[in-house]
């Protein structure tokens, strides 16, 4: 080794810090495990469960100078261990003793403990979302509308266009609907001879408009125009100034609401403020429209991400539902859980219902809140602790609650907590939303198919477009699974490289 008695003095100085780093990693991991060893029934998952906590007490610390100090050396700058922490430590240590001469404390890993990770999230991938006919290695999702029930070919065309994963959104419809669907995506499976997995959520304490009410035809709210959240119509006349009267699913939350409060409805398409609260409900003053004017319809989400409310994870409606899906879904989800406490509750329903076969079936964790996303660890350790788990990336209500600009971070901090916990992800949407609605991609939505790709599965929502979007999707990935794997960015020779010869 070519180097001077201060570059070697350098190299011990991050041989202790390293040591030092391994050593407080196994710590906080067996305090962890000794914390969770009750909840984790699944012998499966305990390998997994052990690479969390090693990760976890890895990113509770500022590692920004190491990794810098690192590189120099050609050693691992620590940015890609999600699925292979310690490993990648006693790797480190190894080397830095090997390059120093010091006492050997760690021996080299064998080389398999690098893929062992990767390999459960391969298996628990194939296990929960199926195999894959493309080879390519993320699923694609995709939510079949209500027009999927009588379009054999609209459903057909999804399957042949690479759909993997069936979704039905149990917010909308109903058991009648989603019987006709499922038949339908059985049939397609049966004619392309492929396997497609039906994944269908539950709605979860999500907050909606239910009526709206006006004596104007049809009206369109801008930038500047009051509306009234209010508990029942009769008050109507009251409210002159207000351009529509809208009730919403969980009336009793209003008394909850503060002056001042923002008020987001229809996953972001229009902003408010609380300017007036009485006894009967909110006068809101609308700020922000996406373009100059917008309908507001029932159904539609409303957001307070200011405010925490107490709602059960499981609403009398969704156990109606959730027995439904228990005999017909390949995937349960459930939206809006907040904590390990609700995934309990969702697995005790479970088990209430179906008894031990509850703990076969896969639950798919919508992660659409920043409480959720605190707590996304514990919420996996309970969940895979007993089922086999996956977790949504549910953008829409993610990013009304923690604002656009955080969700760029968020979106990855859940990609690797779940990586180092080998629980597959879902990229979900507004993937390719323009060209699904509209016939045409933009730009920005073709890299976020490409930043999707390091996700396990992608989903796609409704809309007239959606096999073709299959088709885009199906198409970048089988560009993308060339060029990065998770955070790897892989080395394919490049055409360009030989330009200049
Ligand atoms: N049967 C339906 N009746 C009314 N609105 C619907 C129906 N199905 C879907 N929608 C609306 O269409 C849009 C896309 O639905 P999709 O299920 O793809 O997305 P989503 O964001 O998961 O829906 P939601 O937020 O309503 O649960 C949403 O605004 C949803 O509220
Ligand atoms: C899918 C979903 O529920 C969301 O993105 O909010």
């Amino acid at each position: 080794m070519d180097k001077g008695a201060d570059e070697m003095k350098l190299a011990r100085e991050l041989l202790v810090r390293v040591r030092k780093l391994r050593q407080d990693v196994m710590d906080e991991r067996d305090r962890d495990i000794a914390l969770w060893d009750e909840e984790l029934e699944r012998e499966d998952f305990l390998p997994s469960a052990e690479n969390l906590f090693h990760y976890l007490a890895v990113r509770r610390r500022d590692l920004r100078d190491l990794q810098e100090a690192l590189i120099p050396w050609g050693l691992s700058s620590l940015g890609r261990l999600e699925a292979k922490t310690l490993a990648t430590l006693d790797s480190l240590v190894a080397t830095l003793e090997d390059i120093t001469g010091a006492e050997k404390t760690v021996f080299h890993p064998k080389i398999a403990r690098f893929y062992e990770g990767p390999e459960i999230l391969a298996k628990n991938t194939l296990e929960i979302f199926g195999p894959t006919e493309s080879k390519n290695y993320t699923r694609i999702m995709a939510t079949l509308p209500t027009e999927a029930t009588d379009d054999q070919k609209f459903v057909d065309k999804l399957v042949e266009n690479g759909m993997n994963i069936a979704r039905i959104n149990c917010s909308h419809d109903d058991e009648e609907i989603w019987t006709q669907m499922i038949e339908r995506v059985r049939a397609a499976e049966k004619k392309f001879g492929r396997e497609v997995k039906i994944s269908m959520e539950m709605a979860g304490p999500k907050i909606r408009t239910s009526w709206v009410y006006t004596t104007e035809k049809n009206p369109k709210v801008a930038a500047g125009d009051s509306i009234r959240l209010d508990k029942d119509t009769t008050k109507i006349g009251n409210y002159p100034h207000c351009k529509l009267v809208v009730g919403m699913t969980v009336p009793e939350i209003l008394a909850d609401i503060r002056e001042e409060e923002e008020v987001i409805i229809d996953d972001g398409t229009v902003e408010c403020r609380v300017v007036e609260k009485d006894a009967q409900g909110l006068t809101l003053y609308i700020h922000k429209v996406n373009g100059s004017d917008t309908r507001i319809k029932s159904e539609k989400g409303i957001n307070f991400p200011k405010s925490r409310f107490d709602l059960h994870v499981l609403p009398e409606q969704d156990k109606v539902h959730l027995a439904f899906a228990l005999e017909h879904a390949d995937i349960i989800g459930f939206s809006f859980m907040k904590n390990a406490q609700d995934m309990r509750m969702i697995q005790e329903e479970m088990e209430r219902q179906v008894g031990e076969r509850a703990k076969k079936i896969p639950i798919l964790a919508k992660i659409e809140t920043v409480q959720a996303v605190d707590n996304l660890a514990s919420i996996i350790l309970q969940g895979a602790g007993k089922n086999p788990l996956c977790v949504m990336i549910a953008r829409g209500d993610l990013a009304v609650e923690c604002g656009y600009v955080r969700l760029s971070e968020l979106q990855q901090e859940i990609m690797w907590i779940c990586e180092a916990a080998n629980i597959p992800v879902i990229w979900a949407t507004e993937v390719l939303a323009n060209l699904i609605k509209r016939g045409i991609p933009t730009r920005a939505e073709i890299t976020d198919v490409a930043e999707g790709a390091s996700a396990e599965c992608i989903m796609l929502n409704k809309g007239k477009y959606l096999p073709q979007g299959v088709e885009m999707v199906r198409r970048i990935l089988e560009k993308q699974k060339y060029h990065k794997l998770k955070k790897t960015y892989m080395l394919r020779a490049l055409g360009i490289a030989y330009s200049h010869e």
